[in-house]
């Protein structure tokens, strides 16, 4: 992941990348108050773009609003820093990393007075989950480990303390030999992956959880926007772990993980164990969009 000899944006200014550091006093390294994005760049058909950059920072902004940071740049600053990034650093395909957080100038719970610093790196990365569990589909556990009350985390807001959370879920599920987690919210609901959304199918309508106590997805609304065009019907509704077990098809939606999806929950087989049909007319029209093959969301690319 680390191009050691590329550039960091930060705090306002592309620095070497071995030069982009922070003292161990940082606040948010201790209390976990940092809030980041991820976001990709495709090397499209109309060249390297980002895709629905606007929104990423858009949630950016909001997740910093929620947890009363004030982010010293607008909007504006922060997408042209990552345009900035990916084109200093010559990626033609890219995942970019935002991330706001407090300085070292103050210790305590209380981070009033430390200073609101913001990175923004990027670096070549390929299928978060392997390319071959694009094609092939993966194997997911429901963690023993329940996704944070609306009111512990809050679930608008991609906040890095969520993530001790996920954290536990993914290494539960690959110490026992599963590729990714899902979690279930506090009532025992399915609530999402450990970096993901999640989508079931069952005869034909596309199914995702209530999305109350789970990151509120941008590749998950990207899927809304697809399953429309393709007249697939979508519903939204509380659902159990063992509706997951009977799904025709099941697959997980990111930025990082993109349309990943899943072959088997808990020993349970999904439909025929594979990628399911459904799924991959979603993926494929996923992977059509973010690299310029749909000009119908050509907005929703922001060239280099
Ligand atoms: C908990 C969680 N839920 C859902 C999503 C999907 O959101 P969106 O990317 O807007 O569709 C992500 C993104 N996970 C990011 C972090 C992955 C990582 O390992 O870091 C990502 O996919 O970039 C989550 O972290």
């Amino acid at each position: 992941m680390s191009d050691l000899d590329g550039y960091i944006w930060y705090d306002g200014k592309l620095v070497p990348w071995r030069n982009a550091t922070t003292h161990v006093l940082t606040h948010s390294l201790h209390y976990g108050l940092a809030v980041f994005e991820g976001v990709r760049a495709y090397n499209t058909d109309i060249g390297t773009a980002i895709f629905r950059l606007q929104d990423h920072t858009r949630r950016l902004f909001n997740s910093a609003h929620i947890y009363q940071m004030k982010i010293p740049y607008d909007q504006a600053a922060i997408n042209q820093a990552q345009v900035d990034v990916v084109r200093e650093n010559k990626l033609e395909s890219c995942y970019i990393r935002p991330l706001v957080f407090y300085g070292s100038e103050k210790m305590g719970v209380s981070p009033k007075g430390a200073t609101v610093h913001v990175a923004i790196a990027a670096w070549s990365w390929g299928a978060y989950l392997g390319q071959e569990a694009l094609e092939q589909g993966i194997r997911v556990k429901v963690s023993s480990y329940a996704r944070q009350h609306v009111n512990v985390t809050m679930p608008r807001a991609k906040v890095a303390s969520t993530y001790a959370n996920s954290i536990l879920a993914n290494a539960e599920a690959l110490d026992h030999g599963y590729d990714e987690a899902i979690l279930l919210d506090t009532e025992g609901f399915v609530a999402e992956g450990s970096g993901e959304n999640i989508f079931i199918v069952r005869d034909g309508v596309l199914c995702e959880p209530e999305i109350a106590s789970a990151l509120t997805g941008i590749t998950r609304s990207t899927i809304h926007t697809i399953a429309a065009d393709l007249g697939i019907p979508v519903q939204t509704k509380r659902l159990t772990r063992d509706d997951l077990y009977i799904a025709d098809e099941a697959f997980f939606s990111g930025t990082a993980a993109e349309v990943t999806p899943i072959r088997e929950i808990d020993g349970r087989v999904i439909g025929a164990g594979s990628r399911g049909p459904v799924t991959a007319k979603i993926q494929q029209a996923f992977f059509d969009i973010a690299n310029g093959r749909n000009a119908k969301y050509h907005h929703w690319l922001t060239k280099v």
